[in-house]
């Protein structure tokens, strides 16, 4: 395999049975990809499909070897009563708050069954980013987003928060990927490398 963090090769996936494919594309290091197509068409399986949560049912998905995924699903599981703050989710998921967004920030001390929406949108986001992930699956990030909260999302997903200090060489390396599934067109030419579309 080469240097890509991830290979999808010719994937038919689903439930049992198929719903979605055969779909191919890769993800290189430093890329944010996008997939695009109409509701129902198969996107969060695909995504599902390569956290292993749906079947494989034809083709290979190829991972870098100890490669780790964080998955943000469409729906952020919400419990009703959680009285956790952000700031230790964001802990928990060993997510840094270096360079931290003042909007995230600002309500990172708030229990997290407290925050709107898209405040526990954002904060879902960001802890995917700012951890340790080498792969970042993004479902629909702008749900609940107002304008605003969306162009601070898109300046989230700027390749720059891809990078990692190398331990050994002390470089600044481009060593991680986003693959990103969003309905809105503009969003995702705005966010992304390239747009991969499912039919
Ligand atoms: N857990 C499941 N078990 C069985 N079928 C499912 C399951 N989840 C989704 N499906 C079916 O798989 C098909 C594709 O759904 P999927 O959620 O992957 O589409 P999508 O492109 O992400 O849609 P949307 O844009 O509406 O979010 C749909 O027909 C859906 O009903």
């Amino acid at each position: 395999m080469s240097a890509a963090l991830l290979r999808v090769e010719d994937v038919v996936a689903g439930y049992g049975r198929p719903v979605v494919g055969p779909v191919s594309l890769d993800i290189a290091p430093g890329e944010v990809v996008g997939l695009w197509g109409a509701n129902g068409c198969g996107k969060s399986t695909l995504l599902n499909a390569i956290a292993e949560r749906a079947d494989l049912l034809a083709g290979r998905i190829l991972r870098r070897p100890g490669l780790v995924i964080a998955y943000q699903e469409q729906t952020p599981v919400r419990l009703p009563s959680m009285p956790v703050t952000g700031r230790e989710l964001l802990r928990f998921a060993g997510a840094s708050m270096q360079d931290m967004p003042a909007a995230i920030h600002a309500v990172s001390g708030r229990r997290i069954d407290r925050l709107s929406g898209g405040q526990y949108q954002l904060l879902c986001v960001w802890a995917a980013i700012a951890g340790r992930a080498d792969l970042i699956l993004l479902d629909e990030p702008t749900n609940n987003l107002d304008p605003e909260r969306e162009a601070l999302l898109l300046e989230m997903l700027d390749p720059s928060r891809l990078t990692r200090r190398d331990a050994s060489s002390a470089q600044t390396v481009s060593d991680r990927g986003v693959l990103l599934v969003s309905h809105e067109r503009r969003f995702l030419e705005d966010a992304c490398s390239r747009v991969v579309a499912i039919a």
